[in-house]
């Protein structure tokens, strides 16, 4: 039996604890990590871990660096953003239905891992900035190239007929140019989703309305998505355009597919035009997927998102739900515990590779930010504030030596209870 199978059977037989699930989601407040799942929807994953989505094809977010044509370099940037949404959104649900709940990080949490392949070395930073709101933060950057992605991502969750989730946060991809001293910058939105197939107890993602990038160059790209409605349409559906910003209709390039499967990519504003060609095509079974590695658990720092939780989420492969809750709840008085001292101390939790941004405007959001609607101070009230890689931070990080097995141990004791 597929874990779709085993979930639907579970809401059918198990339905009392599948049923009283569907019963607190209808009133449920918005917060997502008050969610009380019934134990086979639980995943030992962190959310920490969803930054790595955003590079599971090197070559492909290194790319744009190559491209001397400006449009052409936007187009590869909406290339690559488009390969990235079926890792970000369905690879935990290969079989429909298999979406999971992913473990809600603490602060400080930490998900740190690197690719290596044709494009070199590529590293990603995952940190946890906020807890209220929950708030996570990532730096990704192709050390050959220095294509570099930064961003932070909170979720907003209401109820009305499903679980939908708007998107909080913004990304921003700077491309040094191959024929100027400036780099390009890209800002990207994040789209809305919402869970399907709960009645059925078998969740999966579908995107909805649009999201955008724009670029320092003077394009953007619109991307609007579509499921498989009551009479037509394909599960996962997309159209993209991109076109010299403010210029909506003057469409350079069309881009349409499923972001679970393939997509085309064509010249002009429609793929059955007489003028259009086709241009480039994506199809995610072809395409060889690069796997992030990570330290062996041993060897990383306790505050790292796996060995943090690996208690936990060994309960929950072993199915242990006892052991899952103390674990758990050992984690969650630690970590109140800490933030008590930090207040009696008059302190706060030092973010380690992350600023809040509290200079002057923000340069990207005031520049970018018009063209697609984002506001200048990026929704920064609702995401514990606009965070910002610090190099000087992550710099200082690098030159920390290894911690002993006594400082570990200690860090490990006091803000994780273990
Ligand atoms: C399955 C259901 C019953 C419980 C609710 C789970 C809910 C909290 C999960 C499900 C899917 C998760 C999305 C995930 O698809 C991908 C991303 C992209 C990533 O870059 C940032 C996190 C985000 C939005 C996840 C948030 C948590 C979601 C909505």
């Amino acid at each position: 039996m597929d874990s779709a199978q085993q979930n639907s059977s579970a809401a059918a037989g198990g339905g009392s604890s599948w049923g009283a699930f569907l019963k607190s989601i209808a009133s449920f407040n918005g917060d997502l990590a008050s969610l009380t799942a019934p134990p086979f929807i639980l995943s030992g994953t962190s959310l920490t871990e969803f930054s790595s989505y955003w590079c599971e094809h090197p070559p492909v977010f290194a790319a744009p660096a190559k491209e001397s044509d400006p449009a052409k370099r936007a187009l590869l940037v909406l290339k690559w953003f488009l390969t990235t949404l079926k890792q970000q959104y369905a690879s935990r649900s290969e079989q429909y239905g298999n979406e999971k709940k992913p473990l809600n990080p603490f602060l400080g949490e930490l998900f740190l891992g690197k690719w290596e392949d044709e494009a070199g070395v590529t590293e990603l930073i995952s940190e946890q900035v906020s807890h209220h709101p929950p708030a996570t933060a990532y730096n990704i950057t192709n050390l050959p190239t220095g294509v570099r992605l930064e961003g932070y991502n909170a979720q907003k969750a209401s109820f009305s007929k499903t679980i939908n989730i708007k998107q909080i946060g913004h990304a921003v991809l700077t491309v040094p140019s191959p024929t100027s001293d400036q780099p390009d910058t890209f800002l990207i939105t994040l789209p809305s989703l919402h869970i399907e197939g709960l009645i059925f107890g078998s969740p999966f993602i579908e995107l909805d309305g649009a999201s955008y990038i724009t670029s320092s160059t003077g394009y953007t790209a619109k991307i609007d998505y579509s499921g498989k409605g009551w009479l037509s349409g394909k599960k996962n559906s997309f159209v993209a355009s991109l076109y010299p910003t403010g210029k909506e209709k003057e469409v350079l390039y069309n881009v349409s597919g499923q972001w679970t499967k393939s997509f085309e990519i064509h010249s002009g504003a429609a793929k059955h035009n007489s003028k259009s060609t086709l241009v480039d095509s994506w199809d995610p079974e072809k395409q060889h997927h690069t796997p992030l590695t990570v330290a062996p658990i041993e060897k990383q720092h306790p505050l790292e998102s796996r060995r943090a939780w690996s208690k936990v989420a060994n309960a929950i492969l072993k199915g242990d739900l006892e052991a899952v809750g103390q674990e758990k709840s050992r984690i969650e008085v630690a970590q109140r515990e800490a933030r008590a001292r930090e207040k009696a101390e008059g302190r706060m939790w030092q973010r380690r590779y992350f600023s809040v941004h509290t200079d002057a405007p923000d340069r990207v959001l005031t520049l970018l930010g018009p063209a697609i609607g984002l506001a200048e101070h990026g929704d920064a009230d609702k995401t514990g504030g606009l965070w910002r890689f610090d190099a000087t931070k992550a710099e200082k990080e690098r030159e920390q030596p290894q911690l002993s097995d006594e400082e570990a141990s200690k860090i490990a004791k006091e803000l994780l209870g273990q």
